[in-house]
């Protein structure tokens, strides 16, 4: 192979990319500085407040709101890493061809996960496969990998089903330039008529996938002879935690031809080993042997890793990552090219904040090109390099190995020696107790492994870019109701806080070893539970205290009061400011407020008391999966912009109890200042329940007002109410003396 490499490589061209910095630079500096004065005027006020306190009571009082304060001043600091420096970076898709030739691009492996038949859809999984498969690249340089952690012969069969179609959908797609590759999207946008030839076929797989996993189980009518021999291995003893390692060639690039006699990439099915003595580290763990077993077979320099339910969206994503990852300026040291998670069907005013929540921890603005990002598990395209080594420079292009230019796939890559290997490597023991998952791969150790694998790379010296391509690269689904979203959230903060407190931790370990605003963004995220924090004691505790006519907060119209005034709105407005910047509407920034607001009374607040009882050995769920089947009833109310509450859950009790603690003290703090005719010195402490309440009116909807199966369980109504009296009576006992 090492032939021609002195024509290969990069030739001095056109630049794939150009950097811009942001012209709000100087203002957000600004803005920074003055509102960084304010946060000090006001740890003064409090500070002297604390000290002229008369009582140990309302020292106490005092005390627990300063902390508060003090946590949201924190994470304010650390927000502004952000946009101190904002540059980011275009780059030229179109030019790629020009600079490199199509014939020295990088293998690409692609590696799309699933883990459960029934929670995950086989088909959409289908739909991820065929629109990977449909990138605009050199097919003998582009092979799809599936783990299947669910170890399913449904999953199995649906990759039978969508590489027999590919044979027909990948010309078709070709030859019409089609955009959207996956046939579910494409079928879904178009207008055109094919109900006879191609649509026909697409829905008589759909039917039978979908049959087969209705029924639960594949039976030898569903296969061709020959592909039924692979099925044999599913034995009486085989269990989803319980099998031997399952990979099976569904399509090899040099052997199978479409209809019109062109090559298909390639696309085999893997499911590791799993055994009950082994722990199997979740998606970390398959990723991993993934690695293993395509660094066998094709081993592409580039690896895309993508969800089950993650599709491509448009064809020459692969270019757009190359012209980062093929940069010489940038090729040393660049880890991956991260696309962000943008969903299918989210609704205009995102309700649930799915979206935002994603951007946020990355770049409050989404900023494209911007250097940095963290690793958000899929839509992320790695040099294989960095899952393997350190950084270091690359040899010159006269090297085979330099990491850039690979044909993908030898005659050897798919021998019968190759499959037997990738079955040894895809087994628990060749993963138990090595370098995996401490100094190569996806890491081990907490269960938000994007987050953390980042994490670590960029601790080694690595760098990252985000894409943000105006047309989305990748579109997922997302949650759409409120116990998924906020589940989903709950499982990332216990991870995140396994990362603040493991020994790596961002705030000292990730400071010295990353640099300083690299470790300042990985502390904020990996402390995103302590929200909870500041969020409680703004929701709960002035409003206790305004029932009992205790001022907090200084009265209306003093000179402090415009102080926290200002701290207020400039802190929203500048969340509106970064929305309204990146396309947003004043509606979609409000929903992402009210979901804050929500999130700390919930998900991160169960997040903390999950991760600390897991510190002294209670055991904790672990990754749970979330849910992508479509619940019809669910997103017609999704669209109409309904929250679903459904479900009998934990979370509901919470916001329950807070809207009924903030709507009684309203009630009572008011009718109360009003009698005493001092309204003034109460008057914070009203807006702040005001507030509250407005956050939370989809609650009380909820609660009082709906009769649909979305509204709050009645049982839950009845648990909130029996707590929040519960805390008026701890209140009385405190502060009602
Ligand atoms: O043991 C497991 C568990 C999960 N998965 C796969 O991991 C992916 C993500 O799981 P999902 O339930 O969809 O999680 P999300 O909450 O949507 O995931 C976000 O957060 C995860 C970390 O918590 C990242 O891994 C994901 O890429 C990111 O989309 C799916 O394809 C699963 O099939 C496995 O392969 N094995
Ligand atoms: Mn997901």
């Amino acid at each position: 192979m090492a032939a021609d490499s002195t024509d290969r490589g990069i030739r001095q061209s056109p630049a794939l990319s150009a950097a811009r910095v942001d012209p709000r630079v100087h203002l957000n500096r600004a803005h920074a500085v003055v509102y960084s004065g304010a946060v000090l005027a006001l740890l003064y006020h409090r500070a002297v407040s604390l000290l002229s306190s008369t009582s140990l009571l309302s020292f106490f009082l005092f005390l627990t709101i300063t902390v508060a304060e003090l946590v949201l001043a924190f994470m304010w600091a650390l927000s502004q890493v952000f946009r101190w420096r904002p540059l980011s970076r275009k780059e030229f898709p179109e030019r790629l061809p020009e600079v490199v030739d199509p014939k020295d691009w990088p293998g690409l492996d692609v590696f799309v996960c699933t883990a459960d038949p029934h929670r995950e859809p086989p088909m959409g999984l289908v739909n991820t496969v065929l629109s990977a498969m449909g990138f605009d690249y050199p097919a003998e340089k582009l092979s799809v990998y599936v783990s299947d952690d669910g170890g399913s012969q449904l999953t199995l069969l649906a990759l039978v089903e969508a590489a027999r179609f590919a044979r027909h959908w990948l010309p078709f797609c070709r030859e019409r330039r089609l955009v959207d590759r996956s046939p579910e999207a494409y079928f879904r946008n178009t207008d055109r008529d094919y109900s006879d030839g191609i649509k026909a076929m697409y829905e008589r797989m759909k039917e039978k996938v979908e049959g087969v996993v209705e029924r639960g189980r594949v039976i030898d009518e569903d296969l061709p002879e020959a592909d039924r021999e692979v099925f044999g291995r599913w034995t009486s003893s085989f269990t989803r935690h319980d099998h031997p390692s399952v990979i099976q060639v569904l399509l090899e690039s040099r052997k199978d031809l479409d209809t019109t006699g062109a090559a298909l990439p390639n696309l085999v099915y893997v499911s590791r080993e799993k055994n009950r003595a082994f722990h199997h580290n979740f998606k970390a763990g398959a990723l991993n042997a993934l690695v293993r077993v395509s660094g066998i077979m094709s081993n592409g320099h580039v690896v895309l890793t993508l969800d089950c339910d993650m599709f491509s969206n448009d064809p020459q994503t692969a270019q757009r990552a190359l012209c980062y990852l093929l940069d010489p300026a940038m090729v040393t040291k660049l880890a991956y090219v991260q696309f962000p998670q943008r969903f299918r069907g989210i609704d205009e005013n995102d309700i649930y904040a799915n979206e935002h929540k994603r951007f946020s921890h990355i770049h409050p603005t989404g900023m494209n090109g911007f250097r940095g990002p963290m690793y958000l598990g899929t839509g992320c395209f790695f040099s294989r390099r960095a899952l393997h080594e350190l950084p270091s420079p690359l040899c010159s292009s006269t090297d085979d190995d330099d990491g850039l230019a690979d044909g993908g796939g030898s005659s050897s890559a798919f021998s019968e020696e190759a499959i037997k290997m990738a079955h040894e490597v895809a087994s628990c023991r060749f993963d138990h107790a090595t370098g995996w998952g401490s100094t190569m791969g996806f890491r081990y150790g907490s269960i938000v492994e994007d987050f953390n694998t980042g994490y670590e790379l960029h601790c080694e010296g690595w760098e990252s870019v985000f894409c943000h391509p105006q047309r989305a690269a990748f579109l997922g689904e997302m949650p759409i109701n409120i116990n998924n979203v906020l589940n989903q959230l709950k499982r990332w903060c216990v991870g995140f806080l396994e990362v603040a407190f493991s020994k790596h931790s961002p705030v000292v370990y990730g400071i010295r070893k990353a640099s300083l605003p690299m470790g300042m963004c990985y502390s904020m995220i990996s402390l995103w539970g302590i929200w909870c924090f500041p969020i409680m004691v703004y929701s709960v505790l002035p409003q206790m205290a305004l029932a009992h006519q205790i001022p907090l907060f200084p009265k209306a119209l003093d000179p402090w009061f415009w102080l926290y005034a200002y701290l207020f709105s400039a802190a929203y407005g500048q969340e509106l400011v970064d929305f309204l910047m990146a396309g947003g509407t004043i509606r979609r920034w409000w929903n992402d407020q009210r979901m804050w607001m929500l999130r700390g009374a919930t998900s991160h607040l169960f997040g903390v008391i999950e991760f600390s009882l897991k510190q002294i050995g209670s055991p904790a769920p672990g990754f749970n999966l979330t849910s992508k089947v479509v619940d019809d009833q669910q997103s017609a109310r999704y669209k109409r912009g309904v929250f679903d509450f459904g479900a009998e859950s934990p979370f509901s009790v919470s916001l329950g109890t807070v809207s009924m603690v903030n709507l009684s003290c309203f009630v009572v703090g008011l009718a109360r200042a009003i009698g005493q005719r001092d309204v003034e010195r109460m008057t914070s402490q009203l807006l702040i329940s005001g507030f509250v309440m407005a956050n939370y009116w989809p609650v009380y909807e909820a609660m009082f007002l709906r009769r649909d199966s979305g509204k709050i369980p009645g049982k839950i109504i009845t648990i909130s109410a029996l707590l929040a009296g519960a805390l008026h009576g701890v209140g009385f006992l405190v502060l009602g003396a």
